[in-house]
């Protein structure tokens, strides 16, 4: 399976279908907020159906009882992953992998990472607005544990932590990393960025790309060339 996760952070369901089409493989997409707000979860249905793998990315946060009954009506939509915010802490995130499993009917769940610290908070925004002091790898590590310790199967980190989570949860615990650059890329709104070989040689699981790739005068170009990078 690909390890490039292209984020499809369209608003119309006629951009992802033109977006795709330029494929002729199947690709590891993000179905997000914007488009799910956009279009609903019908959208996993259509993408579905063009034979691609899907990580529906809605990042539940909230008390444990409102996650579990959520996350038991995503268990069956056929997606590869979902996710929480680690913030939502330990009891939140084991309720998540109980309503997984409780909603799943052929008893396979859907892969549940955990959002540790967002790729678009500095160390800055961390102390100053969020109230956590300290480093962003000493918060991250710490979520991460409680991620594994509630039966997380990952988490969300940015390429720079990767490395330490695996560290200290194991080499099987998933890193997904978004915050990806090409070296030419501007940062737009993402601070903890990296490029796709930084994120090879961190040994991240999954990369998510967006707009380097979505934006790119040549998208499937773009695609090849950092999926090149992530499975040599
Ligand atoms: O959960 C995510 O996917 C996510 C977590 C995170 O910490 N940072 C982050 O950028 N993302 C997502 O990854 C994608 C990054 O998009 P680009 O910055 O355009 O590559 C967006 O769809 C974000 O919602």
């Amino acid at each position: 399976m690909s390890k490039t996760i292209v984020a499809l952070d369209f608003s119309s369901k006629e951009e992802v279908v033109d977006f795709l089409k330029q494929f002729d493989e199947p690709v590891y997409v993000k179905i997000g907020m914007e488009l799910t707000y956009a279009c609903g979860l019908e959208m996993v249905k259509t993408v579905k159906e063009m034979g691609h793998h899907i990580f529906l990315d809605l990042k539940l946060h909230d008390i444990p009882n409102t996650v579990k009954g959520g996350m038991k009506n995503l268990a069956n939509l056929g997606v590869d992953i979902v996710n929480v915010h680690c913030a939502g802490g330990i009891a939140m995130m084991k309720a998540a992998i109980d309503g997984l499993n409780e909603g799943a009917k052929d008893g396979k769940r859907p892969m549940c990472i955990g959002v540790t610290q967002l790729t678009s908070t500095s160390k800055e925004a961390m102390n100053n607005e969020l109230g956590i002091p300290g480093e962003v790898i000493d918060c991250v590590i710490k979520y991460a544990k409680n991620a594994k310790e509630a039966g997380l199967d990952g988490v969300v980190c940015s390429v720079h932590e990767a490395k330490a989570i695996h560290e200290a949860c194991g080499e099987d615990f998933l890193t997904v990393t978004p915050g990806i650059r090409l070296a030419s890329d501007s940062k737009d709104d993402q601070k903890r960025v990296a490029t796709p070989a930084f994120a090879k040689e961190q040994g991240c699981d999954y990369i998510v790309v967006g707009r380097s790739i979505t934006k790119s005068a040549n998208p499937v170009e773009t695609y090849k060339e950092i999926e090149a990078t992530m499975s040599k």
